[in-house]
């Protein structure tokens, strides 16, 4: 039997993951805020404000009434930005079904509570871990609707979840693993945008691949140090949700993160970039609620310290970098 989804969110991902749904077989119905994008993808089966050009299965039809969207849906697939997921899931969540598997797509941790958000979802729905699910990994949108070939992870506590979940998400150019550990996947997801500004701030002020390497090896280090003490499997961060997603975000004009950083990095100020910016980069504010997650943990996290320095105190990334690099000496693993 085909399997019914629904995707909240018409964004880049969202628009991107119903393709790969569609792909594998589901019918999908794509909710979105804004009836002339909606309109669009019903009649041309196109999202023309994210990627024009591209033509979207017929498996997706979309709709501005999210009752209409989780109506039967086996899954209910997140893809807002994470700081509206709160007020958006308390509206929807009276219409989704008690035994919907409610899936994440979202790479960022909530200003305030500092919450994942899988915490959120469980939340604001009352949902069972066992059906709360987080997909991630290295899945820069425009080249996923190229079908251009990548990997994921599918997370879930519920391993059986998370294969019926893989089932539903693989196809000829998408290639779904298991994992049951959530938190890892999460933590994963939420800190590489934050380290992928501080490379592109590098990247701006034109440093060169040592400097970005040692970003990014350090980052990952700060990055597993926080997961652990959430919990995670430290072998999460040597995958596609940790590593995996970083060199991604780190190395690709197409991250969002990485263009932001590397504005600021080339001398923009943070609102000329803000305003550049016409997509989610969850990283700008998730580098707060990341810090602050980390501090409740009491975990050091010295680059993701940078990021806010910059993006939020208005440091020059000039003074940011010469105060990491002055740091006390410590061994490598500590
Ligand atoms: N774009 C990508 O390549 C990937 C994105 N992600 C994650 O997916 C999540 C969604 O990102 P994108 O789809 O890229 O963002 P986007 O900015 O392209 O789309 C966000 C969508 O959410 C909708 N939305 C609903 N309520 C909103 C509100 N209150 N305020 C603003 N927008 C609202 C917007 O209309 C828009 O359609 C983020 O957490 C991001 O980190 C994860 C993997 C890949
Ligand atoms: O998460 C992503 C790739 O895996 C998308 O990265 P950006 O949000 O920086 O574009």
């Amino acid at each position: 039997m085909t399997t019914r989804m629904a995707v909240l969110g018409a964004g880049s991902w969202g628009t991107a993951f119903a393709m790969i749904l569609a792909d594998a077989g589901s019918r999908v119905t794509l909710w979105g805020r804004r009836p002339e994008v909606v309109d669009a993808v019903n009649r041309t089966h196109t999202n023309p404000d994210y990627f024009p050009g591209i033509a979207l299965p017929a498996g997706i039809t979309a709709t501005v009434d999210p009752a209409a969207a989780v109506a039967d849906a086996e899954f209910v697939v997140l893809a807002v930005p994470s700081q509206t997921l709160r007020a958006n899931l308390a509206a929807w969540a009276p219409r989704i079904g008690p035994q919907t598997v409610l899936v994440s797509l979202m790479k960022g941790v909530e200003l305030g509570t500092a919450k994942l958000m899988s915490e959120v979802i469980a939340e604001v729905t009352g949902a069972d871990r066992d059906r709360i699910a987080v997909v991630s990994g290295p899945n820069l949108a425009p080249e996923i609707v190229r079908r251009e070939p990548a990997a994921c992870v599918v997370a879930c506590r519920d391993e059986t979840v998370a294969e019926r979940l893989q089932l539903a998400c693989h196809t000829a150019y998408y290639r779904p693993y298991t994992n049951v550990d959530v938190v890892g996947c999460e933590v994963g997801g939420a800190a590489k945008n934050v380290i992928g500004l501080a490379v592109g701030i590098a990247e701006g002020m034109e440093l060169g691949d040592n400097t970005k390497a040692s970003l990014i090896t350090r980052g990952l280090a700060e990055t597993a140090r926080l997961g652990l003490a959430m919990g995670a499997d430290p072998l999460t961060f040597a995958g596609l949700a940790g590593m995996g997603d970083l060199v991604a975000t780190c190395s690709s004009p197409l991250s969002r993160n990485h263009t932001f950083g590397a504005n600021l990095g080339r001398g923009m100020t943070v609102a000329e970039t803000i305003a550049a910016t016409r997509q989610t980069a969850e990283g700008v504010t998730s580098c707060r609620s990341v810090l602050d997650l980390a501090r409740r943990h009491r975990i050091d996290m010295p680059i993701a310290q940078m990021v806010v320095d910059v993006v939020h105190d208005g440091k020059p990334p000039q003074v940011v970098v010469k105060e990491l690099m002055s740091r006390s000496a410590k061994p490598e693993r500590r």
